[in-house]
């Protein structure tokens, strides 16, 4: 009897469940919901949180979607998830599971994700200098918690254990009491070292920092523990890995040969290739490049252009489009406005118009927001703008990672992966357009496929 390995990916816009064949390492079966858990910001603080309600409302009925008789036959649990963003919750009450073979949220924070902008550059300056080769950005888990001891201390101390999103999912899986955290997550929330896989605790003490809550770190491929009762079907006992980074998920889904670069686009994007083994990244960071190292398995790194605007612009576009037609009175589904739009884009091959899509500005560069430029009478159909907005966001990933640089790397070819990139051609169209090598497109790449591989591989 064929056995299986879930895979679960908690995105900034979607869950994505997969059953992965433990025989044969395929997919047998996948489904993706969308979240819509954004929470609007109405404080005026540049915030961005997602009501966790509402992720794991999408967790349950993602995993609920898969056959009963497959999942009854889960062997281990991998989760990956949106890098960088800190959720909160009390230990011991994180969670209820009276409600059957699944848990609630119960004593949580909402998710101040990784598109949160509330740590500007005056108030990242005043933070203490990390012992680590990546530098501190907005949106990162331990500026955040900076953020919130010095504006509101009386919110941290409602709760005991913090971790991204994946995390608490492990962690309430498990039942643990505390949150484990693998170095993918932990570097993404900065004061991290990744050569000693451990957080620059005595900085962060002399600065103030609540240590009680950063996560135990655990080996990135390892186990945070196993579950504490059946979850959907799933057996208990069930190991469940430590949750991984959304980012080293895609690459391990797709990337086959020291010579492919991945580029992936979900909410975000990256585009990524294989520092050679024995590599180490700089003592300190240098804030104004575009490229970073990010810990991947076993001591290896990737150097990665991330991108904070990927298919989020398009998603800002559609959003605008939505909320205008309102006003004018007109309504049309968003699923409905991708299609039209992509359409569109599909008919008018190239455009003069000239986005520059960084309407979250880049972490290298957070002060350069978007801009539109040769605006003519000719130029301003559906067609032009879509197809304009797509070059942009290819644009501006060619300009962090130049094809100069992939080549001289030894990169022969780029695997994409992301379900952005899968649903919009006018992407796939403008990435072969940036690039000039082969561009193949990952057969089941994404991040719920890479971690269900990691635990197939590791187990
Ligand atoms: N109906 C659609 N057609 C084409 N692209 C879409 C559609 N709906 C969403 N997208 C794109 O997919 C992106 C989200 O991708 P997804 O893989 O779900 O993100 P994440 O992994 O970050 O949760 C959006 O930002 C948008 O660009
Ligand atoms: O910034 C990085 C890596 O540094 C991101 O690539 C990382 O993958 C984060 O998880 C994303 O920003 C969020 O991922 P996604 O929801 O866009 O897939």
């Amino acid at each position: 009897m064929t056995n299986f390995i879930l895979g679960l990916d908690v995105g900034t816009t979607s869950v994505k469940a997969v059953l992965l064949a433990t025989d044969s390492r395929t997919v047998s079966v996948s489904h993706a919901l969308p979240t819509a858990a954004d929470i609007s910001d109405d404080g005026g603080i540049k915030a961005k949180e997602q009501d966790t309600g509402r992720i794991i409302d999408a967790v349950n009925r993602c995993v609920d979607e898969l056959p009963t008789d497959k999942l009854r036959r889960v062997c281990g649990i991998g989760l990956s998830g949106q890098m960088h963003g800190v959720l909160l919750w009390r230990a011991k009450s994180g969670c209820d599971w009276s409600g059957g073979d699944f848990f609630i949220p119960r004593d949580t924070s909402q998710l101040i994700t990784w598109q949160d902008g509330r740590c500007n550059s005056d108030f990242l300056r005043s933070l203490p200098k990390p012992d680590s080769h990546l530098n501190t950005a907005t949106g990162f888990g331990c500026a955040t918690l900076f953020w919130l001891m010095k504006h509101r201390p009386e919110f941290l101390e409602g709760f005991t254990v913090a971790g991204t999103i994946q995390d608490y999912v492990a962690s309430m899986l498990c039942g643990l009491d505390g949150c484990v955290m693998t170095p993918q997550n932990a570097a993404s929330w900065g004061f991290f070292n990744t050569s000693t896989n451990q957080w620059n605790e005595s900085i962060l003490k002399a600065a103030g920092f609540p240590l009680h809550l950063l996560p135990q770190c655990a080996p990135s491929g390892g186990l945070a523990g196993q579950t504490r009762s059946v979850w959907h079907s799933i057996p208990a006992g069930t190991p469940v890995g430590a949750a991984l980074g959304d980012f080293q998920c895609s690459v391990y889904s797709c990337m086959s040969a020291p010579t492919d670069a991945v580029l992936n686009i979900s909410t975000s994007a990256q585009l990524t290739f294989a520092m050679p083994a024995g590599f180490r990244p700089p003592d300190s960071p240098d804030s104004t490049s575009s490229i970073s190292y990010f810990p991947y398995f076993d001591s290896s790194y990737l150097a990665v252009a991330a991108s904070l605007n990927g298919g989020n612009v398009l998603a800002t576009f559609v959003g605008m489009l939505t909320s205008w037609m309102r006003e004018l009175g007109a309504d049309l589904s968003e699923s409905c406005l991708y299609e039209k739009l992509i359409h569109s884009a599909l008919n008018q091959e190239s455009s003069d118009l000239r986005v520059i899509p960084t309407v979250l500005g880049e972490r290298h560069d957070p002060g350069s927001l978007g801009q539109v430029t040769y605006i003519s009478t000719n130029n301003l159909s559906l067609g032009h703008v879509t197809r304009a907005l797509c070059h942009g966001v290819l644009s501006n990933l060619a300009s962090m990672m130049p094809a100069e640089l992939l080549q001289n790397a030894g990169v022969s070819r780029i695997v994409g992966s992301g379900s952005a990139l899968a649903r919009n051609q006018v992407f796939r169209q403008e990435v072969e357009r940036a690039f000039p090598f082969q561009v193949v497109y990952g057969k089941n790449a994404d991040s719920a496929v890479g971690v269900a591989m990691v635990l197939s591989d590791r187990l």
